[in-house]
C-alpha cells in the first residue's frame, strides 16, 4: 500500500499555531545576531552548521524540541512513522525584494532526496512585513498569509508547486526544515560529528560563556545596488547603535579588521563602558536585551531589562574618540533590514544602562543552554540522532 500522501489530492497540512510565540521571538533572536548570506539574493539563513562552527553550539538547543515534534507530525501526516530524518534546518529570512516562483522543493538533481517539506512562519505579514504571500499552485488553500507560530507541512515534489509573493517591505522570517528517507543525507549525523570536534562533554569549564567567533567576512556581506553593507553592522546601525575601537587599540584601516577586534557600543553621544570581543558578540547582547525587552512591552511591564534590578552603568562621552566607519554603506541597510512598521525596542527608549543588565541576563541564558547541550550530547552521540532530554528545562 502507497504510504497516505502519496497520489492524493493535496498531500500537505495547515499547523495553526503550531509554535508557540515565545519560540518564535527566540529564533528571531538567534537570526538576528547569527545568521550569514543565503542561497539566493535578498536571503539571509541560520543553519545549525553555521551556529556550531561560530562557537554557538549551545543555540541548537532550542530548535531540537521542534525538529522533533515537527518530524512526528509530517510522519503522521504521511503515514511514514520512524521513517524520515531531517535532511535539513534552518532560519531564512526574506528582505526586501526577495520572492521564488512556481517550483516544487525537490526540482534540483541535488536536492532529490528531499520527500517532505515544513515552513514554521516566525512573524506576519502585514506587522512585520508586506508582501511573501505563500501559494499554491493548485489553489488548496489559494494563499497562505504567514502569521507568527504557523505552519505548513507538505509533500517537496510537484504535487505541491508552490509558490512565495515578492517581499515588499520587513524581513519576512521562517524555519524551514526538510525531511528525507534516505540516512546518507541525515543532518543530525553531520551535526553531532561538528560537535564532537567540538567536543563539549570534555566538560571544559570556561570562566565566561561560550563567546560567538565570526565566520569569513564575506558570508556577512549584502550585495545591494551595486554596493552592499555587512549584516552584523548593518544590524546594529539600524538600531542607532555606533561601534568604537577600544580606546588603547593602534586603528587599523580596514573597517571590517575593527569590527573583528575587542569593540565598545554606542549611542548618541555617549559610550558603554563594557568591552564586547567582537562585532557578533556586540550584535547578540543587543538583539538579546531586544528581545527580552519586546517581551516585557507586551506584558505591559516597564522593566527596562529582564528581571533585574538596574545596575549603575558609566557612560564616556564620545568627545575625543570617533565611531568605526563602514564597511560599505551602513545606511543602505535600513530599508533592507528596517523593521515594517519602524517600531522597535531603541526607538522606544532604549538606554545604555539597560545593556548591562542584558548582559548579566545574556551570560545566564548562554550558560543554562551550555548545560543542557553538555548533558545531551553523550545521548544524541550514542543514539545517533538529536533529541530533547525530558528534564532538559528548555522546551517549546
Ligand atoms: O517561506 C516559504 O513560505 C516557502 C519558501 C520556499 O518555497 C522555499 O524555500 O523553497
Ligand atoms: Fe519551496
Amino acid at each position: 500500500m502507497p504510504p497516505e500522501g502519496e497520489g492524493e489530492a493535496h498531500p500537505r497540512l495547515l499547523l495553526p499555531g503550531f509554535l508557540p510565540q515565545s519560540l518564535c521571538k527566540e529564533l528571531e533572536f538567534i537570526h538576528r545576531s547569527c545568521c550569514a548570506v543565503g542561497y539566493r539574493p535578498g536571503v539571509l539563513s541560520t543553519t545549525l552548521s553555521h551556529l556550531i562552527a561560530t562557537g554557538c553550539a549551545h543555540l541548537v538547543v532550542p530548535f531540537v524540541p521542534v525538529r522533533e515534534r515537527l518530524r512526528e507530525k509530517v510522519e503522521e501526516r504521511f503515514g511514514c512513522e520512524f521513517e524520515l530524518f531531517v535532511e535539513f534546518t534552518g532560519l531564512v529570512s526574506w528582505c526586501k525584494g526577495a520572492s521564488i516562483g512556481w517550483h516544487s522543493d525537490d526540482n534540483r538533481p541535488y536536492l532529490k532526496q528531499r520527500d517532505f517539506a515544513a515552513v514554521c512562519y516566525l512573524n506576519s505579514c502585514g506587522k512585520d512585513f508586506t508582501g511573501g504571500i505563500f501559494h499554491f499552485k493548485d489553489g488548496s488553500p489559494d494563499s497562505i498569509i504567514p502569521h507568527a507560530g504557523d505552519a505548513v507541512i507538505y509533500t517537496a515534489d510537484s504535487q505541491n508547486i508552490h509558490s512565495v509573493d515578492e517581499v515588499i517591505d520587513g524581513e519576512r522570517l521562517t524555519l524551514t526544515l526538510w525531511f528525507t528517507r534516505d540516512k546518507t543525507h541525515d543532518e543530525d549525523a553531520k551535526l553531532i560529528s561538528l560537535l564532537s570536534e567540538r567536543s563539549p562533554e570534555n566538560g571544559e569549564t570556561s570562566p565566561r560563556p561560550t563567546l560567538p567567533i565570526p565566520a569569513p567576512n564575506s558570508m556577512y556581506w549584502f550585495p545591494h545596488q551595486g554596493s552592499g553593507f555587512d549584516i552584523r553592522w548593518g544590524r546594529l546601525h539600524i538600531l542607532g547603535c555606533n561601534i568604537y575601537p577600544l580606546a588603547s587599540t593602534v586603528l587599523s584601516d580596514d573597517p571590517l579588521e575593527q569590527l573583528m577586534g575587542p569593540l565598545q557600543l554606542g549611542k548618541g553621544k555617549e559610550i558603554f563602558d563594557a568591552e564586547f570581543r567582537n562585532i557578533l558578540h556586540a550584535l547578540q547582547i543587543v538583539q538579546f536585551y531586544s528581545w527580552k525587552t519586546s517581551g516585557v512591552k507586551e506584558q505591559g511591564r516597564e522593566d527596562p531589562a529582564p528581571g533585574r534590578a538596574l545596575c549603575p552603568s558609566p557612560v564616556e562621552r564620545t568627545s575625543s574618540r570617533s565611531p568605526v566607519v563602514g564597511p560599505g554603506d551602513p545606511q543602505a541597510a535600513d530599508p533592507v533590514l528596517g523593521s515594517a512598521t519602524g517600531d522597535d525596542v531603541w526607538s522606544n527608549g532604549f538606554d545604555l544602562a539597560g545593556l548591562r543588565n542584558a548582559m548579566v541576563a545574556w551570560e545566564e541564558y548562554v550558560r543554562a543552554l551550555d548545560e543542557v547541550l553538555r548533558r545531551s550530547f553523550p545521548l544524541w552521540r550514542t543514539h545517533e540522532i538529536m533529541f530533547p532530554l525530558s528534564d532538559a528545562g528548555h522546551s517549546d
